[in-house]
């Protein structure tokens, strides 16, 4: 297709037919190509070869296929992918759920009411990084807020560094300057609470061409006729969006490290403390003791930045000695801060 940046164009070779992927669920797919969107199956190797989820196509993944008549489309393979969006599978087990791929933009999407919540705002950034792509916090219902300024810099403070817009999404005020946080090609996803506004945004940020839903009627692999629903758009300025339900309550899934990223200010700080395995509680010569004393930090923040740091920890272990031995270790003995 003639909408793909380079990283994927050059993954392609002549010839070849390539479409993404607008839906999938049990083995049905859409796939959005240059003649409309069409139905997609996976062949048979898939399923054989296919260790984990993340090794099927998932929604916002570019393809190469192979067509014959007005058949579906046979997926041949799933181009490199640039970013994953993923979260935990619900449940005890461990399986890493592919939600999106493809994704360059994440707006982190809070309305400035009852609703808005900095250390769920920081856990969404904290996810983000961990994807690849770049976020961006948007905060609606501006119209019902007589604190703008100190709840955007209540956001700065847990984000620094990330751009934050705020809007009156019934109005579609602020949407132009927010259009400018990403580029052509590029693709854009929502991420928040129910009721926030995400809906209301949609439909500013879709052309009328773009938002008609366009159905597709497809089996899947048990011959169960199904219709499914495009959840990937194509916006005026030539991006992408994708809107899929269930990303809304993420899990944390990633790295330690990346932890770090979005606690700059904190790791910044550790780094100044005297001694090297300080925990920052009575210690003498705690440069991060003495940022809270000194109103440079909240408490709150070190408290969550604690917390993430926690949890990745248990996720580590159980990944490394399942979940019986994991409890144990935290929570027997010989527990581990
Ligand atoms: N006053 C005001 N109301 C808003 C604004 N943005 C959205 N709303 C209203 O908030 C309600 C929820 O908006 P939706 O767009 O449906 O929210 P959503 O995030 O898509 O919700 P889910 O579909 O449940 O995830 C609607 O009644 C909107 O009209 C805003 O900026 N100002
Ligand atoms: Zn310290």
């Amino acid at each position: 297709m003639n909408l793909m940046n380079e990283f994927f164009s050059s993954q392609v070779i002549k010839g070849e037919q390539v479409g993404r992927i607008s839906f999938s669920a049990h083995g049905v797919y859409s796939i959005v190509t240059d003649a409309g969107t069409i139905e997609g199956r996976i062949p048979g190797r898939f399923y054989h070869r296919a260790e984990e989820s993340k090794d099927y196509p998932a929604v916002g993944d570019w393809v190469v296929y192979q067509r014959e008549n007005q058949g579906p489309a046979i997926v041949d393979r799933v181009l490199n992918r640039k970013t994953l969006l993923s979260r935990k599978k619900a449940g005890p087990g461990l399986d890493e759920q592919v939600m999106v791929a493809n994704v360059d933009v994440v707006l982190v999407v809070t309305s400035l009411t009852k609703e808005f919540n900095v250390r769920r705002i920081e856990r969404y950034v904290q996810q983000v990084y961990e994807s690849g792509a770049r976020p961006v916090i948007v905060c609606t219902k501006k119209d019902l807020c007589t604190q703008v300024n100190q709840r955007m810099y209540e956001v700065e403070r847990v984000a620094p560094g990330v751009p934050v817009h705020c809007l009156n999404t019934i109005e579609g005020e602020g949407v132009d300057a927010l259009v400018q946080e990403w580029n052509e090609y590029e693709t854009v996803v929502l991420i928040g609470s129910s009721g926030v506004g995400k809906s209301t945004l949609i439909n500013h940020l879709l052309s009328e061409h773009a938002q008609e839903t366009q159905e597709v009627r497809a089996q899947d692999h048990r011959g169960r006729h199904t219709t499914t629903h495009r959840e990937l758009f194509r916006l005026l300025d030539g991006a992408f969006l994708i809107d899929t339900p269930g990303m809304r309550e993420m899990q944390l899934w990633g790295e330690e490290s990346t932890i770090d990223q979005t606690f700059l200010d904190i790791d910044q700080l550790q780094k100044q403390c005297k001694f090297r395995d300080c925990q920052h509680e009575t210690e003498p010569g705690c440069a991060v003791r003495r940022a809270i004393n000194d109103g440079e930090l909240e408490e709150e923040r070190l408290n969550n930045y604690r917390k993430l740091k926690r949890e990745l920890k248990r996720l580590a272990l159980k990944e490394k000695y399942g979940t019986q031995r994991t409890n144990r270790m935290l929570h027997g003995p010989n527990k581990i801060q």
